[in-house]
Parts: structure tokens; sequence; C-alpha cells
């Protein structure tokens, strides 16, 4: 199982764009239109089964915010920072 990280590890580590909040990490993704977020997400979606790690995505008009947590580990861990850098990759 992997360890929650500190505070000082997720500060270092988190990839540009993207915040702490609490025990999660979120970004808010922009886009020009609303299905394009849609179209994104479902990327998203993708990459997050093949790893088995979910994100909670929120679907807006022209945006997509997502939030990234270890629920089992009840905190950030590698698995978060990962899948962020991945969700990343699809832009
Ligand atoms: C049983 C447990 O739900 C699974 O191992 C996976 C599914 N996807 C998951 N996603 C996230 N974000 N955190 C988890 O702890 C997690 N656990």
């Amino acid at each position: 199982m992997a360890e929650t990280l500190s505070d000082d590890e997720i500060a270092e580590r988190l990839p540009d764009d993207w915040e702490r909040d609490g025990d999660e990490i979120v970004r808010t993704y922009e886009f020009d239109s609303y299905l394009a977020g849609v179209g994104f997400a479902a990327g998203a979606g993708g990459v997050a089964q093949d790893a088995f790690h979910h994100p909670e995505m929120t679907i807006g008009y022209g945006e997509v915010e997502v939030r990234l947590t270890s629920h089992e580990e009840g905190g950030i861990t590698e698995k978060d920072l990962d899948l962020a850098e991945r969700f990343d990759d699809l832009l």
C-alpha cells in the first residue's frame, strides 16, 4: 500500500497548475466547449480505470474540475501525483 506523503513532499512534487486542498489535489481544466470537457473527462476516466485509481470529476460549461485523493490511505499519495501528470498528458 502506498504511504501518504508529507506536506513538504506534496508541495515539492505537486505538478504545475494543480493545487492542494486538504487531503486532495485539485485542478480545473478549461476548454473551448462543453463537449471538449466531456471528451477530456472520458479520456481521464480511461486513464483512471487503467490505473485503478479514480478521481472525482465535475464537468461544467467549458471546464472540468478534477480532484484526487487516496481514499484507502486517507490522504495524498504517489498514486495521486502520478495520475495528475497522466491527466495533464491528455491535453
Ligand atoms: C477497493 C478500492 O476501492 C480500490 O482498491 C480502489 C478504487 N479506486 C480508488 N481511487 C481512489 N482515489 N482511492 C482509492 O483508495 C481507490 N481504491
